[in-house]
């Protein structure tokens, strides 16, 4: 079935705000904060994880102000459903050298963790110096990939499936400004 914009208002208006903008933007100050500390005198490239990470790319961005560059990636395995399969399709890599750069990987959510682990994979396997990660989101459960973690985190929400800042229902709500989630998911 089509997903019509009468449904994504309903999703919307029935969903239950998990994080407001307001906690949304302080976490990513607090995130920029420690990112300044640890990578400002490193020349980073930040590769943002399309598509979900746009939204958390451009909010952080702007609140780093050192030099740095920026490239994105695009690697899936949802692709627009509620579940993904442990498959990561690469769409797009990088286009800059990651040979011996300290480099950022940035994206909306750590759930499972498989999207992130294929991610960091690629880089450590193209030369990367230094291979770090954050996500605006992680998921609490326990069915992370064993040992994974971003180095830097926004926020903690429970385990229900969650839209807003980046993150999609069916494609639809990555431009909702609040972390939401979908009624009985
Ligand atoms: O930790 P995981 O369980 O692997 O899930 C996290 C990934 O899922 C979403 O991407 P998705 O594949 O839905 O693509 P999207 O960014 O286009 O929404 C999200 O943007 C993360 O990249
Ligand atoms: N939009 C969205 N994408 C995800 N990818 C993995 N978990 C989620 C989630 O809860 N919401």
């Amino acid at each position: 079935m089509s997903v019509t914009p009468e449904h994504v208002k309903q999703v919307l208006a029935e969903a239950d705000c998990l994080v407001p903008r307001e906690q949304v933007e302080a976490a990513m100050d607090r995130m920029a904060e420690a990112i300044t500390g640890d990578l400002a005198d490193s020349n980073p490239l930040i590769l943002c994880v399309m598509t979900g990470g746009v939204v958390a790319a451009g909010h952080l961005l702007t609140r780093l102000h050192f030099p740095l560059q920026v490239d994105y990636l695009h690697a899936t395995r949802y692709r627009g459903a509620l579940t993904g399969g442990e498959e990561l399709h690469w769409l797009v890599k990088p286009q800059t050298s990651l040979k011996d750069r300290t480099v950022l990987v940035l994206d909306d959510i750590l759930d499972e963790g498989h999207t992130l682990a294929g991610i960091l994979e690629y880089c450590r396997e193209e030369g990367a110096g230094q291979v770090l990660s954050a996500a605006l989101v992680l998921k609490h459960h326990d069915r992370r990939v064993p040992g994974l973690m971003v180095d830097y985190l926004g926020v903690e929400v429970e385990d229900r499936y969650v839209f807003g800042y980046g993150m999609d229902y069916k494609e639809y709500l990555r431009n909702v400004p609040g972390i939401y989630a979908v009624k009985g998911c």
